[in-house]
C-alpha cells in the first residue's frame, strides 16, 4: 500500500480552504481548537473502549478516527508530521525509561 499518513496530512491541509457543507474537515476548522480537541477527545475514549471490548475491525475503524483527528488537531496547531517524527527518530537512541527520566520522572 503506498498511502502515507504523510498523504491524509495534506488532504487535510487543503480542506482548510473548501466549503464547510462539503466537508467534515473544514466544519471542524470552523469549530476551532475547543471542537477539535473535543472530537478527539471523544475519539480516544471510542479507542479504549474498543481496545477493551470490541473485535479488531470495530478497533482498527476507531484508531483511524483517532489518526484522522489528531492529524486535524495538529494541522490546527500547526505542529507538523515531520516535527513528530522527527521527535520520534530522536528518542529511538534511548529507552522509554531513560526518555521519562529526561522529563525529571522517576522511570
Ligand atoms: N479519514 C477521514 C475521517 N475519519 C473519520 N472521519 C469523520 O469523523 C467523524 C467521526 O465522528 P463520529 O464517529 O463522532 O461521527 P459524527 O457523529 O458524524 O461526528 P460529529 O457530528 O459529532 O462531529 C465522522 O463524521 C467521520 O466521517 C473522517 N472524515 C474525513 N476523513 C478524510 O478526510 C478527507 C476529507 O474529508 P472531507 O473534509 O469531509 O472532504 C476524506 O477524504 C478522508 O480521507
Amino acid at each position: 500500500m503506498s498511502f502515507e499518513l504523510e498523504d491524509l496530512a495534506n488532504i487535510i491541509r487543503d480542506r482548510r480552504d473548501a466549503a464547510a457543507e462539503k466537508s467534515y474537515t473544514r466544519s471542524l476548522f470552523e469549530g476551532g481548537l475547543p471542537r477539535i480537541s473535543k472530537k478527539f477527545g471523544e475519539e480516544a475514549v471510542e479507542t479504549v473502549i474498543a481496545a477493551l471490548s470490541q473485535d479488531d475491525a470495530s478497533l482498527r475503524g476507531e484508531i483511524a478516527d483517532l489518526l484522522y483527528h489528531l492529524l486535524v488537531l495538529m494541522e490546527a496547531r500547526d505542529i507538523s508530521l515531520k516535527d513528530v517524527l522527527e521527535e520520534l527518530e530522536r528518542r529511538t537512541s534511548r529507552s522509554g525509561h531513560e526518555e521519562k527520566a529526561s522529563r525529571g520522572a522517576a522511570p
